[in-house]
């Protein structure tokens, strides 16, 4: 049986194409974003997130991150303004990251990486009747990137990295209530935002990207605590830690980045 799609040299990004042609497509992300390239559109709206009655559920590692879920079955926490047609709704977030004192994020600026981008998953339910049938379509999906560098401690990321410990392993899953990610978001939400994809497999064409200019800043123990997690599962022999799961920026194609600010 085809072995599962990874982030390894067995398994990793280079050879998704081969199970999922569409990693090869034409709005494949994520991409390097170019400021000097990008083109202010004073018509785009700002950025909204109306997460105050957001409710979360769980957090869990999925063998390829750790993911924070959401009730997404009513408009509770919705994303809306840039270049959305209507308010998308919350469903989850995640982080990809590298190794110790490594880069790790997924979009690049100008070249430059950072340490990790935590990314909020938000989907077109007025649109589409379910998250899976969403993903699917050119305008399904909305997603939030907001990328993390080394400094400070950030004051509310150990409410995560607090929980780590408790899904250490693929496909342990943990309580998690009353987490608001607005306490993740920078002071700016100035952004850039272009027509892509999701950045692991299925890799479906269906993400409206929207990337925040501005990174919050965490210590690199923080960082540290990510990279205890195991892409592996408790019962499995072979150990390997969670790190390096991303995915390095793919061809523009002639795409056009748009930025909110000047
Ligand atoms: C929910 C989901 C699946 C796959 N990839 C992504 S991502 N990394 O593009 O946000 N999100
Ligand atoms: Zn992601």
């Amino acid at each position: 049986k085809g072995s599962t799609w990874g982030y390894g040299e067995e398994n990793g990004p280079s050879l998704w194409h081969k199970d999922y042609p569409v990693a090869q497509g034409s709005r494949q992300s994520p991409i390097d974003i170019v400021p000097s390239e990008a083109s202010f559109d004073p018509r785009l709206a700002p950025i909204q997130l109306s997460y105050d009655q957001c409710t979360s559920i769980n957090i869990s590692n999925n063998g390829h991150s750790v993911v924070v879920e959401f009730d997404d079955s009513d408009d509770r926490s919705v994303i809306h303004g840039g270049a959305l047609p209507n308010p998308y709704r919350l469903r989850q977030f995640h982080f990809h990251w590298g190794e110790k004192g490594c880069h790790g994020s997924e979009h690049t600026v100008a070249g430059k990486a950072f340490v990790s981008e935590l990314h909020l998953v938000h989907w077109n339910a007025e649109k589409y009747k379910t998250f899976g049938q969403a993903a699917q379509e050119p305008d399904g999906l909305s997603v939030l990137g907001i990328f993390l560098e080394t400094g400070d401690d950030h004051r509310w990321l150990h409410k995560i990295t607090d929980a780590l410990y408790m899904v250490k392993f693929k496909g342990s899953v943990s309580d998690f209530k009353g987490f608001n990610p607005k306490c993740l978001l920078p002071s700016s939400l100035h952004f850039w935002t272009y027509p892509g994809s999701l950045t692991t497999p299925p890799l479906h064409e269906s993400v409206i990207w929207i990337v925040l200019k501005e990174p919050i800043v965490v210590s690199e123990k923080q960082m540290g605590k990510f990279r205890m997690l195991v892409f592996n599962g408790e019962e499995e022999d072979l150990r390997s830690r969670m790190e390096n799961n991303f995915r390095s920026p793919q061809p523009l194609k002639g795409r056009k980045v748009l930025a909110s600010f000047k």
